[in-house]
């Protein structure tokens, strides 16, 4: 019998087409997963358990170990540097991270202002650009910090583009592209090898 492997799974946005792959590399999962509130789940004929954590505590459960291998937004593994292996280019809940807000606006030159739920992202960013800024670190509705005054610009998550446009914003730089991707704790990597690999294997074969 192969040794349990516990898998962390995204939950909201990534959730669902993150399951239709597993389902569709030939894991056994029960459909009423996706309706269900309970946050582990066992595959006894696979031997594997699910647990299923907010998408940026992922790479923590894999971090530590309680979690062998994950999936996780590239924006997520990007801001927290964590000790990971990234394995798979999953290639689903694509968009990108951009900096963005109101047109034909200069940043302030003495003390510019990003809002962000990314802050380490948006530190790099600017660093690399020789810009000095001030991160205001927000948990979401971003597209409000230049529209009320918070911020000169705001770096954030870019899909549709729909939020930036009916909040009369537009996209400024075009930071770094976002997929999601299986990634694995490194002492799990050795001494689950194979089983890992398998995994690998079986989910190469269907992304897109
Ligand atoms: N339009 C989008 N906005 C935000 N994240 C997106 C989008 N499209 C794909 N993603 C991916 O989904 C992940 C976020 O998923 P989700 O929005 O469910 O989590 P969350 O940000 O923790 O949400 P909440 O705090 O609202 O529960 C991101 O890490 C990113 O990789
Ligand atoms: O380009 P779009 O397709 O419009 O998607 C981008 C928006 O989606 C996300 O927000 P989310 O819906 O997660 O809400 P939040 O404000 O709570 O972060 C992200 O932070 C953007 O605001």
């Amino acid at each position: 019998m192969n040794s349990e492997l516990t898998i962390a799974m995204p939950k909201g946005r990534i959730f669902e087409e993150a399951f239709q792959m597993l389902i569709d590399a030939g894991f056994q999962l029960p459909e009423e997963v996706e309706m269900s509130r309970k946050l582990m789940i066992e595959i006894p004929e696979e031997n594997i358990r699910f647990i299923l954590a907010k998408p940026m505590d992922v790479p923590v459960y894999v971090e530590h170990g309680v979690a062998d291998i994950g999936i996780a937004g590239k924006d997520v593994l990007l801001e927290q540097q964590r000790i990971v292996h990234e394995l798979l280019d999953l290639k689903i809940s694509k968009c990108h991270i951009a900096s963005a807000g109101l047109p034909n606006t200069e940043m302030d030159e003495i003390a510019p202002r990003i809002a962000t739920k990314y802050p380490n992202i948006a530190m790099n960013y600017y660093k690399g650009i020789g810009e000095q800024v001030e991160i205001i670190e927000l948990n979401g509705s971003i597209e409000l910090a230049p529209m009320i005054g918070l911020a000169d610009r705001i770096v954030d998550i870019v899909s549709t583009g729909r939020t930036l446009k009916e909040n009369g914003l537009v996209e400024y730089e075009h930071i770094a592209d976002v997929s999601s991707r299986l990634i694995a704790n490194p002492v799990s990597y050795r001494m689950k090898n194979a089983r890992i690999q398998e995994i690998v294997s079986r989910l190469k074969k269907i992304v897109k």
